[in-house]
């Protein structure tokens, strides 16, 4: 689509973009385009077991105003219990190597990934750089230091 932000990418798997598509947006209003577990064999995860995959790809993003997120897909992450190792993975604009996947099964099963399956998601997301300035005191806000449920549940 014209418009789009363009990000360099590396196929590192000769799989992907022909026995596997390529990332993409799934619909028009998607936010995250599917990275696949570009696995030589099924790998199953025991309960509580993670393991760093490799996505097939690597992305350089090169603008500092950008950044993307790997984010656990929904259905797999509720139901299957597979999610991240790292919670959340960051992808830096100045990044080059290759794109990885912490799966972390963090359900009461095992859960098997075939090579190709689509197993989390990737989310370019607007970042700003600030310049950190050292002060003596804050000029007061509403919420002031109150935090951690200070607000109350209702
Ligand atoms: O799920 C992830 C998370 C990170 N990365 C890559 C891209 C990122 O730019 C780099 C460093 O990530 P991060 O800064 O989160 O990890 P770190 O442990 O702080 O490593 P470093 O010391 O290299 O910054 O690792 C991935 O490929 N997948
Ligand atoms: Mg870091």
């Amino acid at each position: 689509m014209s418009g789009q932000r363009r990000v360099a990418l590396k196929v590192l798997d000769a799989r992907l973009g022909d026995e596997f598509p390529l990332p993409a947006y799934a619909t028009a209003g998607s936010a995250g385009m599917d990275l696949r577990a570009m696995l030589d064999a099924p790998l199953q995860l025991a309960p509580g077991q993670a393991e760093l995959v490799p996505s097939g790809l690597a992305i350089h993003i090169g603008d500092p105003s950008l950044c993307a997120v790997v984010l656990p897909r929904s259905g797999l992450g509720h139901r299957q219990g597979l999610v991240l190792g790292n919670l959340t993975g960051l992808i830096d604009a100045d990044y080059q190597g290759p794109l990885m996947i912490s799966l972390w099964n963090r359900g009461e099963g095992p859960v098997t990934i075939a090579p190709g399956d689509r197993v989390a998601q990737l989310v370019f997301v607007p970042v700003e750089q600030v310049a950190l300035e050292p002060v003596e005191d804050f000029s007061l806000s509403a919420r002031g230091s109150g935090g951690f449920g200070h607000t109350g549940l209702r």
